[in-house]
């Protein structure tokens, strides 16, 4: 291991990945280390495989080539049960990761405790109660998660997510559907669960404004591989129009705002439209 693996506690090389045999490729030739006990915010445009990229990094999508390591263990090479070993050093936080309805919150978070260790309930009660003080809700420990607002059950399932101490957590749109002042809390705790339980955190985000008051690191990804890497402020003053354009959220720009799809006019009229289309394109390209 290099010292430069040793700061990083994931570290990808030469990936390429593709969804369905080979049919979409979302990643070739991907490169990207993750710095240890840091925040790494990952943005790009809708679609691009960010959500897949936590997939990757979690064993649970297998790439075509290229390695993926975990703390020095290659992820896509691992057995199942060795996998299963560094899965439990990492969690994640989906969009979707709801809480379980018709359990307490205190129950929700004891869950995962109960469903990968023996210990006894005094020392469960115990760990759940720092992990509810960690976000906030303690006393809120015998709500249903239906009696919780919507920045509230982010809080639980963070407090979840938290319950095995992991190493590396990963969260998918953490801001989503928040208020402003639920996303400012939002922010506030990722960054303090990072430096008080000693974490590495990737962020993936269209929130650029929140996630960069909080990122060590940011990545943006486009065109199937990273095109921009650096400090906040290193890419603040970026003169590449695609990094502006990221970063201010304009629609217009370098990433085209339609995903690609076949003439309008084809869609809409059928094949006729399309061969009176490629006639206007050669003509078009014959005045050109
Ligand atoms: N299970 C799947 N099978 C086939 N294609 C998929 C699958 N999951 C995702 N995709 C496709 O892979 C691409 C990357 O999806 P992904 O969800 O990783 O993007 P994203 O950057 O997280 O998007 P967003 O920012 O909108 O959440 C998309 O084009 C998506 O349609």
């Amino acid at each position: 291991m290099t010292s430069a693996d040793a700061d990083d506690l994931v570290v990808i090389e030469n990936l390429d990945f593709a969804h369905g045999y080979g049919a979409h490729q979302v990643y070739k030739g991907l490169e990207m280390r993750i710095p240890r006990g840091k925040i790494t915010a990952v943005m790009g445009p809708s679609g691009i495989g960010k959500t897949t990229l936590l997939r990757l990094i979690g064993g649970q999508l297998k790439p075509q080539s290229g390695s993926i390591k975990f703390a020095g263990h290659d992820i896509p090479q691992l057995s199942r049960s060795a996998l299963y070993e560094q899965r439990k050093r990492m969690s994640m936080l989906f969009q979707s990761g709801a809480l379980f309805t018709d359990m307490t919150v205190f129950d929700n978070i004891a869950f995962p405790i109960r469903e990968h260790s023996d210990l006894p309930d005094e020392i469960i009660e115990t760990i759940v109660l720092m992990k509810l003080e960690a976000v906030g809700l303690r006393g809120a420990r015998d709500l249903m998660p239906g009696e919780l607002s919507g920045g509230m059950a982010r809080r639980a399932a963070l407090a979840r997510a938290i319950a095995l101490d992991p190493e590396l957590i990963m969260y998918d749109e953490p801001f989503a559907g928040q208020d402003p002042i639920s996303m400012g809390v939002i922010v506030k705790l990722i960054k303090s669960l990072n430096n008080s339980l000693g974490l590495t955190s990737v962020v993936v985000t269209h929130d650029v404004a929140e996630v960069l008051t909080i990122a060590d690191k940011v990545f943006i990804i486009a065109d199937k591989k990273v095109v921009a890497e650096g400090t906040p402020e290193e890419l603040k003053a970026s003169d590449d129009d695609l990094v502006q354009q990221f970063l201010s959220g304009d629609a217009d720009g370098p990433v085209p705002f339609h995903y690609k799809a076949e003439s309008f006019a084809k869609d809409i009229l059928g094949e006729e439209a399309d061969a009176d289309s490629d006639a206007e394109q050669r003509k078009e390209r014959d005045n050109a």
